[in-house]
């Protein structure tokens, strides 16, 4: 294939892509092809400098998602200073007859972002410049692609990534729980009386308590838990790797959080949370029906508190609920 049939192929792959995980596959597998790299990575730290993810792809198709123990060596934590430092969009460091360069893929106060690319070679000028350009298109249709998996309103992601999200936990290893004594959990959380404050102080109101509220969701949440915007006033967490007592903690503090927000001429902000853990082997509908009913439990009984469902199946107080997989169409 001639370079530009090759280069017209890889934009051809990022621009068919609907989904984010894919798209960073996209790029690390199009680097690979162009410049035979011993290992492609993609480095994510939190707002404090550690690091919440890296993917990697070094030889076969198979990407390496990593969510704990990610080692960033002193070297490259020097490299990813420096960067950050001289405000660097790039950089090419030699070491031990191998090449890393370092482009920045996102910056900001919540996240940063790297690519990373390890050579035999020095790249030549021309291989420079079309990872220039493929890193320019990444970004702008990952820019395109998260705009369209975000609520308007809050900047949450928005009810159909959730779909798409949680169809892939079944599928990945992203969610898949690395500690026999932790687990993960989805969590619906729900404002208490929101039509009341609607009513009493108008929808626009109402709108800027739904900001304030998914701000305290992201303040108060890990920074690699996954937080959407179900619905009207509902909003679903997917926590990875936390004990119960752990989860329980979480959401506590966010009822405390919630409560502590101040609005003018409003009495006190409170949410409802049901919690299920996730299982593999059941059906989503059935765990989302799963953390519905302990929502429900929480409403019913005096809100603002946080049930979870295996404590009411514990008291006799659950619904059998096991839809199957032929129950129900899939999106
Ligand atoms: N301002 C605003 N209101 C919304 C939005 N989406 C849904 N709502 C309102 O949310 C309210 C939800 O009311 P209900 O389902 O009765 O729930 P609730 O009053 O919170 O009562 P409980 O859940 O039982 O505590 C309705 O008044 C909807 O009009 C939105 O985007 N903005």
């Amino acid at each position: 294939m001639s370079i530009s049939n090759n280069i017209l192929h890889h934009i051809e792959n990022f621009t068919s892509q609907r989904d984010k995980e894919l798209l960073v596959f996209s790029l690390l597998k199009s680097i690979r092809e162009i410049l035979n790299p011993i290992r492609t990575s993609i480095l994510t730290l939190n707002g404090q400098d550690e690091p919440t993810s890296e993917i990697s792809l070094s030889n076969g198709d198979n990407c390496e998602y990593r969510y704990q123990d990610i080692n960033v060596s002193d070297s490259m934590k020097a490299s990813l200073d420096y960067i950050n430092t001289w405000h660097l969009d790039e950089l090419m460091k030699a070491h031990d007859e191998q090449y890393t360069s370092f482009h920045v893929l996102q910056q900001s106060r919540q996240q940063n972002q790297y690519l990373i690319i390890t050579l035999n070679n020095k790249p030549s000028r021309s291989e420079s410049y079309i990872i220039k350009g493929m890193l320019s298109i990444y970004a702008n249709f990952s820019s395109l692609l998260a705009e369209s998996q975000t609520d308007e309103l809050t900047g949450l992601m928005n009810r159909k990534t959730f779909e798409e999200s949680i169809v892939k936990l079944y599928q990945g290893a992203a969610f898949e729980d690395e500690n026999e004594c932790t687990s993960n959990w989805i969590a619906i959380i729900d404002l208490d009386h929101f039509k009341a404050i609607n009513d009493s102080a108008g929808h626009l109101y109402g709108d800027e308590v739904l900001i304030h509220v998914s701000r305290v969701l992201q303040q108060t949440f890990r920074q690699d838990d996954m937080l959407f915007r179900f619905g009207g006033e509902e909003f679903v967490a997917l926590m990875r790797g936390l004990t119960k007592s752990k989860c329980k903690a979480l959401l506590e503090q966010l009822l405390v959080n919630v409560q502590s927000i101040v609005m003018n001429d409003l009495d006190p902000i409170t949410i409802s949370a049901g919690v299920c853990e996730f299982q593999k082997d059941t059906f989503h509908v059935t765990l989302m029906d799963q953390a519905d009913q302990a929502l429900y439990h929480s409403k019913e009984n005096g809100r603002n508190q946080v049930t979870f469902y295996d404590d009411i199946v514990e008291a006799g107080l659950a619904k059998d609920n096991n839809v199957t997989h032929g129950d129900i169409d899939l999106f």
